[in-house]
């Protein structure tokens, strides 16, 4: 690998407009100009219409020199041009997975406006350093320009506050001063943006272990030599004479040659900007795109990941709605079914462990398993605290849950590679409104790539609903046993629930032995048979009521004298068997 050059990977995001292309040209212009520059100009740009690519040098700084870094020369900054506009979301989530840092673009005269919330969204859930800049300072009057930037700084400023960014830098430039019709004008502090790119860089933590994954943005052909297919490394390594596959189109190809920055290399390891070399493949066939490590990623048809909602998203997210799934380069359509674990099963565990365990734990739940239980939500719940003691959201039911899931069905199979990012959308909603479109994220933990997953899949996922039954004794047949009504309809199949544990309001429990007649009624065991009081009290109500009807007023009348019975058992809901699990 080109150890002479390390490469960051810098997101240009903002509003449409606010001047992001032209910042990438001014910054990527300026840097290869600059004095500090050994390496001129090393650009290299997509010619897809969405993503742009281009790149600067600068000489390694020697704050950043380690270990991994000892004979490194030069720092690269890609920077990844993100559109403003509408389907911002398709297009970015393939471009965001590879940043290390943002550049959050602002039109100064406009300040935050809708797609900006969103760049700022994204920003936090993909990267961990972030500078705005706050663009087109020529426009404001000479005269007020430092007092409206230093209002605008402070504005930014709070809003980054309640953000992971709320130490953000705020630079002011002009990249193009006077506009579109203005000549070959100096663009207006990029040397200090520059200076602070490179005081927020960093040598990002990279790996080669793991399946390829690589994200491919341009894909062109060389006379004599082959197809180029230029992208990031997202995970694991690519070498020279590897095999590889576009999963998208099933097919296979060795690794020829490749180049990072210009210079032939061996390998490249995760986060590096590589272009591959294949032979007898024709370009159009994968403008953009995902190639891997041969069988490394299957069609999906329906996942299960973590999930968390998106606070600015102002609507409700329900199960079984329909959102917009980006992952990887890709968008697709997907109903959504959202589940939890109980905080209870958690706080159990926290309780007789150690400190140190109670951090494992709290790690561990992050992770779907198939032998835990999860409970069935009608809703994704806004975050809480992470912490396993508190609370996250508690809804009526007392439920509190502190890991959130959700199960993904696609509209149409996907390429999921285990452990992607995703993010849920409503790209629908009316994109002149000022809302935020976008909805929960999380990442991608189990697949199910068989095509019958509802059979095959999902009744080994124990998401459970709890269901209860309410009812009344009707009369007591002797000590250990009573008539219960009012629990079933006339045409329950009451055989399914003999043997079920029943509560009675006095105290009591008992076990559902069987139907009474012919109206839904059931005969209750009652182990440790009756206690007096209760027995009084049933027989007074008995007295009392003579007829069926009087009864029934009685039950009106004075509702405190009934001993009432209360079913309560779990269902999980892709039980074939539509089995009742009690405690
Ligand atoms: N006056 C002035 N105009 C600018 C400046 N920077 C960009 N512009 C103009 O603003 C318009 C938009 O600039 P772009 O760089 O295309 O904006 P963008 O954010 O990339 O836009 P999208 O990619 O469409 O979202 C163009 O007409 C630019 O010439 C600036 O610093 N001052
Ligand atoms: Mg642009």
């Amino acid at each position: 690998m080109a150890s002479d050059v390390l490469n960051i990977n810098v997101g240009v995001l903002g509003h449409i407009d606010s001047g992001k292309t032209a910042l990438a040209k001014a910054l990527s212009t300026t840097a290869s100009t600059a004095a500090f520059d050994k390496n001129p100009q090393s650009k290299e740009r997509g010619i897809t219409i969405d993503l742009g690519f281009s790149s600067f040098q600068v000489d390694f700084p020697e704050c950043l020199r380690d270990e991994t870094t000892a004979n490194t020369r030069s720092l690269q900054f890609t920077l990844v041009d993100c559109p403003g506009h509408a389907s911002l979301i398709k297009t970015i989530i393939g471009g965001a997975q590879i940043i290390d840092m943002m550049m959050l673009v602002v039109d100064v005269t406009k300040g935050m406006q809708t797609q900006t919330a969103e760049c700022l969204v994204i920003g936090e859930i993909t990267c961990d350093k972030m500078i705005v800049v706050l663009n087109k300072i020529d426009l404001l009057p000479a005269e007020r320009k430092l007092s409206m930037i230093d209002k605008m700084t402070k504005k930014m400023q709070k809003t980054l506050e309640k953000t992971k960014f709320a130490e953000a830098s705020v630079i002011p430039v002009a990249a193009k001063p006077g506009g579109p019709e203005a000549g070959e004008i100096a663009p207006v502090g990029i040397q200090d943006l520059i200076e602070n790119l490179i005081k927020q860089a960093y040598v990002p933590y990279r790996k080669s272990a793991g399946p390829l994954l690589f994200s491919v943005d341009h894909c062109f052909s060389i006379k004599g030599q082959g197809t180029v297919m230029t992208g990031t490394v997202i995970q694991g390594s690519v070498s020279v004479n590897d095999t590889i596959e576009m999963p998208s189109l099933k097919m296979t190809k060795k690794v020829k040659s490749m180049q990072m920055f210009k210079k032939p290399v061996d390998t490249a390891i995760q986060g590096g900007r590589v272009g591959i070399c294949v032979t007898q493949f024709d370009p159009k066939m994968l403008e953009r795109g995902v190639v891997s490590s041969p069988g490394s990623i299957t069609v999906t048809y329906a996942a299960v990941a973590s999930v968390k909602k998106i606070p600015y998203f102002k609507s409700t997210c329900r199960t079984k709605a329909k959102f917009h799934i980006s992952l990887l380069h890709d968008t697709v359509m997907a109903k959504v079914t959202f589940f939890g674990l109980a905080a209870n099963i958690i706080k159990e565990n926290c309780d007789n462990q150690t400190s140190d365990l109670k951090e494992k734990d709290a790690e561990d739940i992050s992770y779907f398993d198939f032998s835990k239980e999860y409970k069935y939500q009608d809703e994704l719940f806004p975050e809480g605290s992470r912490n396993c003691e508190e609370k996250l959201v508690q809804n009526e039911n007392g439920f509190v849950p502190i890991q959130q899931f959700v199960l993904l069905e696609f509209e149409r199979p996907v390429l999921v590679p285990h452990g992607a990012l995703f993010i849920g959308s409503k790209l629908d909603s009316d994109i002149h409104a000022n809302i935020c479109r976008l909805a929960f994220y999380g990442y991608v933990q189990e697949l199910f790539t068989d095509i019958k997953y509802t059979e095959n899949g999902l009744p080994n996922l124990k998401i459970y609903k709890q269901k209860m039954k309410e009812g009344v004794v009707e009369r007591i047949v002797n000590d250990q046993e009573v008539i219960g009504k009012s629990l079933f309809k006339k045409e329950t199949n009451i055989q399914t629930f003999i043997g079920l544990n029943i509560n009675l309001s006095t105290g009591e429990s008992g076990k559902i032995d069987g139907s009474f007649g012919q109206s839904g009624k059931i005969k209750i065991y009652i182990p440790d048979g009756l206690k007096e009081s209760t027995k009084s009290l049933l027989s007074t109500t008995k007295k009392k009521g003579k007829g069926k009807e009087e009864l029934a007023m009685s039950a009106h009348t004075n509702v405190d004298q009934h001993v009432k019975l209360q079913l309560t058992f779990k269902r999980y809901i892709y039980d074939t068997k539509k089995r009742m699990i009690q405690l």
